[in-house]
């Protein structure tokens, strides 16, 4: 059969009243827009001027290749803002790459966001869970802010009969404010004469600047001002060059590392707030003056000579000092042979990796700690605890993800330091006792001017991370071991990254269970971990 095997059947016409052909109509704003199976683009325009049908609505849905000329214009600006959208969502998005990425791969994204978003509406709206029940997305519009209209079930479709030229200049001509009729040049029409007939008549918008579009904001609109810089095109670029500028700045600090990426999707925060020149520190410590170099102790470095990779804790020279064994008492490393951390590492323990005087290669199952970071991690604005960390990827129980970094500091002047601005530091009391009093050899990391996206690692009462001592650069007695953050359990693509501030604490609390509520500690905050369990306090 020639041509199409069927094309869809024409929409019943809608009655404008007999004098849509002759008034002129005002647009308020596109605000919607479907694309059909075959392709074919539809706007849905808004009316204004106190247009409304009986039940209230005021909007139809117009074909580009039917539309008057001004009209296509405001199609084309429409199309435009939209993909600016698209576009700045597209770059927040750690896992989308927008350069090379070829279009259907952003809108296949998109689409994955939409089903879980609905899934998520669907947890808001059907408490029960109750599939079977429809959902009434009438009350979730009205519900939920900002969401833009679904296409209406009905379509206006079919020719409009324009009048072009003439609607241009009514439309640019002053005192215009009143209906007046309009005239409809048979030389402009592009539909069918059937609709030249019957159909109601959308001539050019009459004023030259436009309402604004209603889920839309022009960009260049008087409305800016008003909203605030960030909320605007322009201040939402400002945004993105400011987060753009950063992601730059650090990238080059990385080390090898995979990037580190900023979302916010809770404000227009642009990104963390950093003290003025902090210092991205992926690896290592920027030692105070009166820390002692780690080369100091270079020469008891114990290392092994194991071939390409060390498979057996007992061989393996490195190992000697090592406390860490299984239960028959056998010496043992602390990470499986895929890398992973075995969690036998006991308190008061290090894991000693390989050194650089090692002669096993770089892929040795125990070097982990000291490779670089091999997954993305997202920055990005938490609803309550100010920025957090996350992973666009999942993580497997045991997967080390990097390590605290700072400036190496003494004891006593980590002690000086109060409020948020401790909230930065991590003591390194691995060896130390309770009774322990002399402040002598004792070191804390703080993370408040230098650092890496560990720092952004928030408290939860629930942790999915735990931090535990490695060297490989130093000897444990330097009480200089590296901080590792380790996956606790299996943790899903973009779950914030958390571990306890205080795990001495949970254990505090553990003991006390039963016999009375622990009261908040003096010097100790609300906790907003939000977790099942949750202490209700943190020290920070
Ligand atoms: C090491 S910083 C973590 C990064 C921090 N959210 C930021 O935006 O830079 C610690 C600070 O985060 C906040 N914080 C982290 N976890 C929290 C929690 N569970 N409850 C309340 N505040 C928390 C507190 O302000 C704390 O001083």
């Amino acid at each position: 059969m020639p041509g199409r095997p069927y094309s869809p059947s024409p929409s019943p016409e809608e009655d404008f009243g007999p004098e849509a052909y002759e008034q002129e109509w005002t647009v308020a704003g596109i605000v919607g827009e479907s694309v059909d199976g075959f392709g074919q683009h539809r706007y849905e325009v808004k009316w204004g001027d106190g247009w409304r049908r009986p039940d209230g609505t005021n909007t139809t849905w117009e074909k580009d290749a039917d539309a008057a000329e001004g009209l296509q214009q405001l199609f084309a600006r429409w199309g435009r803002q939209q993909e600016a959208k698209r576009m700045e969502k597209a770059q927040k998005s750690p896992e989308i790459e927008i350069g090379g990425m070829p279009h259907h791969m952003l809108h296949e994204q998109r689409t994955i966001e939409l089903a879980r978003g609905y899934e998520e509406l669907k947890q808001v709206y059907l408490p029960n869970g109750d599939p079977r029940q429809p959902i009434d997305f009438g009350a979730m519009r009205k519900k939920v802010p900002g969401r833009p209209s679904p296409p209406p079930p009905a379509h206006v479709q079919g020719a409009r009969e324009q009048a072009q030229q003439e609607a241009s200049e009514r439309s640019n001509s002053p005192g215009s404010g009143s209906r007046t009729p309009a005239s409809s040049s048979p030389s402009l029409s592009r539909s069918s004469s059937l609709a030249r007939e019957h159909r109601a008549v959308r001539p050019l918008p009459r004023r030259a600047v436009m309402r604004r579009a209603i889920s839309s904001p022009a960009p260049d609109s008087e409305e800016e001002s008003e909203r605030g810089p960030s909320r605007t095109a322009s201040g939402q670029q400002r945004q993105f060059k400011r987060r753009k500028s950063l992601e730059l700045k650090w990238s080059g600090k990385l080390q090898g590392a995979a990037p580190v990426k900023f979302a916010n999707e809770i404000n227009y925060e642009e990104v963390p707030p950093l003290v003025e020149n902090f210092e991205y520190l992926e690896r290592g410590y920027v030692r105070a003056e009166d820390v002692p170099s780690n080369a100091e102790v270079a020469d008891c470095l114990v290392s092994c000579e194991c071939e390409d990779r060390c498979i057996d804790a007992l061989e393996c020279g490195c190992q000697g000092p090592s406390e860490l064994a299984d239960e028959s008492g056998q010496r043992i490393f602390a990470y499986t042979r895929k890398g992973l951390f075995n969690f036998e590492l006991l308190p008061g323990m290090e894991a000693i990796e390989c050194n650089d005087a090692c002669s096993c290669d770089v892929i040795c199952p125990n070097r982990v700690a000291q490779r670089p970071r091999d997954v993305v991690i997202e920055i990005f604005r938490t609803r309550k605890c100010g920025w957090g960390a996350r992973c666009p990827v999942a993580l497997p129980r045991g997967k080390v993800l990097g390590i605290y970094t700072g400036r190496l500091i003494r004891r006593e002047e980590a002690d000086t330091h109060q409020g948020e601005r401790k909230s930065y530091i991590f003591d390194l009391d691995i060896r130390e006792g309770a009774e322990d009093e002399d402040e002598a050899d004792k070191y804390s990391v703080d993370g408040y001017a230098h650092g890496n996206w560990t720092r952004f690692v928030n408290h939860s009462c629930e942790p999915n991370l735990r931090v535990y001592p490695v060297v490989w650069d130093t000897i444990p007695e330097l009480n200089q071991p590296y901080l590792a953050f380790v996956a606790t359990r299996n943790i899903p693509p973009r779950t914030e990254l958390t571990i306890d501030y205080d795990p001495k604490a949970a254990e505090e609390v553990e003991q006390s269970k039963g016999k009375h509520r622990q009261k908040t500690p003096e010097g100790a905050r609300h906790c907003m971990c939000g977790s099942a369990n949750c202490r209700g306090w943190v020290r920070v």
